[in-house]
C-alpha cells in the first residue's frame, strides 16, 4: 500500500516556519506537498496556493493545532490528503506559533490512517535565540535567520551540541526540499511552469544545497552497530536510504518475518525499516545518506564500522531487534 510521509513543522511565533513551507513548495520540483495550516495568516499563504499549484492546502482554523483539534479532527483532514486519489508524495503540518511540538507529535501518532507515516518533527528555531527545547526535541532543527545572526558558526554550534537529530542552518527558510523527500520526476510540460517561474524569481535567496554520500558493502552491516550509528544522529546527515543485508544469523532461521534484506529510511533520528521489496536486494548494503556539510570520510568510516567481520562470531538470536524494532510500512516509490 501507497503510505504517505507527514512531516510537523513546528517552531515559536514568527521563527520562520511559513518562510520554510512556502520555499518547499516553490521548490518542489515535481513532488507533490499537502499542506495543512492552522490559520491563513498573512504571510504567504496565497503564494502557497499559487506556487504549489499541484499541492493542496488545507486550513485547521481557530488556534493552536494541539489545543483546538483533537486527533479524530486533525486524522480527518490527514485522511483527505493522504488519500491515494490525491496523488501526494508528502504532507506537511504546519502548526501554529503557540503549539506544543510534543502534543502535535502525539496527536499525529495517534492518527490511525493506513495511507499516513509519521515522517518526523521539523523545529524551526531562531538563529538568534534558539529554542534548545525544541531543538532536543526535533528529528531536523532548522536555524533560521542566519542572515541576521552575527555568528552563524556559534549558533550552529550550540544548538548541535544539544539536539539529537539532524541540524541545518537556513535563511528565510531556504531548506532544500530534498533533506525531506525525493524528488519525483513526471513529465514535464512543453511551457515554463508556474513553480519554474516562482523558482528564478525567488534567486536572490540563498539556498542551503543538499550533499549525497553513498556507501556500499559486499558484507552484511550488524545491526546494532547500524541502529547506534543512526540514532547517533551522524553530523550533517538529515536523511538516510538504502537497502541493508542483516547477517543470516539476525534471526535463529530466517523467515519471511525476519527477512535478510531491509529498507531503511531516516529523517534526523526518525528511523524506520520495512523488510525490502523483492527487486531491491544487496550482498551488503547500499546506502544513500543525505545532508549538507557531509563529512564523507567519516561517514563512510562509521558504517564501515557496522560491516560483519568474516572472523567475528555469529550474532545472537535476538540481534536484529536492534533495528527491526523500528519495523513500520514505509512510502513506496
Ligand atoms: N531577515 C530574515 N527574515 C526572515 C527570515 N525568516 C523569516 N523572515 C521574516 O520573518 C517574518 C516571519 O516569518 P514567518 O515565516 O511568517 O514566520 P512563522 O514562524 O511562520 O510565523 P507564525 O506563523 O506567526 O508563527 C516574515 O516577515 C519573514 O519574511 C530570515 O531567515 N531572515
Amino acid at each position: 500500500m501507497r503510505t504517505v510521509p507527514v512531516v510537523l513543522v513546528a517552531g515559536h511565533l514568527g521563527v520562520g516556519k511559513s518562510s520554510l513551507v512556502n520555499h518547499l513548495l516553490r521548490h518542489a520540483d515535481g513532488v507533490r506537498i499537502g499542506v495543512v495550516v492552522n490559520d491563513f495568516g498573512a504571510l504567504g499563504i496565497d503564494a502557497m496556493l499559487v506556487a504549489g499549484q499541484a499541492s493542496s492546502v488545507t486550513s485547521l482554523a481557530g488556534g493552536c493545532l494541539c489545543c483546538v483539534t483533537d486527533a479524530d479532527g486533525l486524522s480527518a483532514v490527514l485522511a483527505d490528503l493522504v488519500a491515494p486519489a490525491t496523488g501526494l508524495d508528502l504532507v506537511v503540518v504546519e502548526a501554529s506559533g503557540l503549539a506544543e511540538p510534543r502534543e502535535l507529535v502525539r496527536l499525529l501518532l495517534a492518527s490511525p490512517d493506513p495511507h499516513a507515516v509519521y515522517g518526523g518533527l521539523v523545529s524551526v528555531v531562531d538563529a538568534r535565540d534558539p529554542d534548545l527545547d525544541h531543538a532536543r526535541l526535533a528529528d531536523l532543527v532548522v536555524v533560521n535567520g542566519l542572515d541576521l545572526c552575527p555568528s552563524a558558526p556559534a549558533a550552529l554550534e550550540a544548538v548541535r551540541s544539544v539536539a539529537a537529530g539532524a541540524v541545518v542552518g537556513t535563511s528565510h527558510g531556504a531548506l532544500d526540499p530534498a533533506l525531506l523527500v525525493d524528488p519525483v520526476r513526471r513529465p514535464q510540460p512543453a511551457q515554463l511552469t508556474l513553480d519554474a517561474l516562482l523558482r528564478e524569481a525567488d534567486g536572490e535567496h540563498p539556498h542551503v544545497g543538499a550533499e549525497t554520500v553513498s556507501f556500499t558493502s559486499e558484507q552484511p552491516l550488524d545491526a546494532g552497530r547500524l541502529a547506534a550509528f543512526l540514532e547517533s544522529g551522524p553530523r550533517g546527515v538529515v536523511r538516510v536510504k538504502g537497502i541493508v543485508r542483516l547477517p543470516d544469523g539476525g534471526a535463529a532461521v530466517p523467515s519471511e518475518e525476519v527477512p535478510d534484506v531491509w529498507e531503511v529510511q531516516t529523517v534526523g533520528t526518525a528511523i524506520r525499516v520495512r523488510p525490502a521489496p523483492g527487486r531491491l536486494t544487496t550482498r551488503g548494503a547500499r546506502l544513500v545518506l543525505i545532508g549538507t556539510g557531509l563529512d564523507e570520510a567519516a561517514l563512510c568510516d562509521g558504517l564501515s564500522a557496522c560491516v560483519v567481520g568474516e572472523d567475528e562470531a555469529p550474532p545472537s538470536e535476538h540481534a536484529a531487534l536492534a533495528l527491526t524494532r523500528y519495523r513500520i510500512d514505509l512510502a513506496t516509490a
